[in-house]
């Protein structure tokens, strides 16, 4: 492959790793109000039913060949959730 195309094609991975960390942050966002709204609750960060229909939903969405890698990406992206969850919940006991 010509380093041009390689320079073109990583450019082009640049951009949708902009638009995926416009999304990712705007997730994390959402995941700290539920991390919230668990420990007034007393809740379980893991949610083991949940992060299974996530998966399979997304899933479902993608290319046969693409499945099993699209459920890796979930279950990448929800265990940084549940790190954060975790971080904010024992922060908060901590604190009291
Ligand atoms: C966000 C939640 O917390 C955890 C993380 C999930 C996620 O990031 O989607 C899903 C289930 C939970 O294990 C939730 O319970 O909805």
């Amino acid at each position: 492959m010509e380093q041009l195309d390689l320079n073109e094609l990583r450019g082009r991975i640049d951009e949708v790793d902009s638009q995926l960390t416009a999304l990712f942050l705007q997730r994390m966002e959402i995941v700290e109000q539920v991390a919230r709204y668990k420990l007034e609750r007393g809740m379980q960060v893991l949610q083991p039913e949940r992060e299974q229909a996530v998966i399979d939903r997304a899933a479902a969405r993608a290319p046969e060949a693409m499945q099993g890698y699209t459920g890796d990406f979930f279950r990448a992206v929800m265990a940084v959730s549940r790190a954060m969850q975790q971080e904010i919940i024992d922060r908060s006991k901590a604190d009291k």
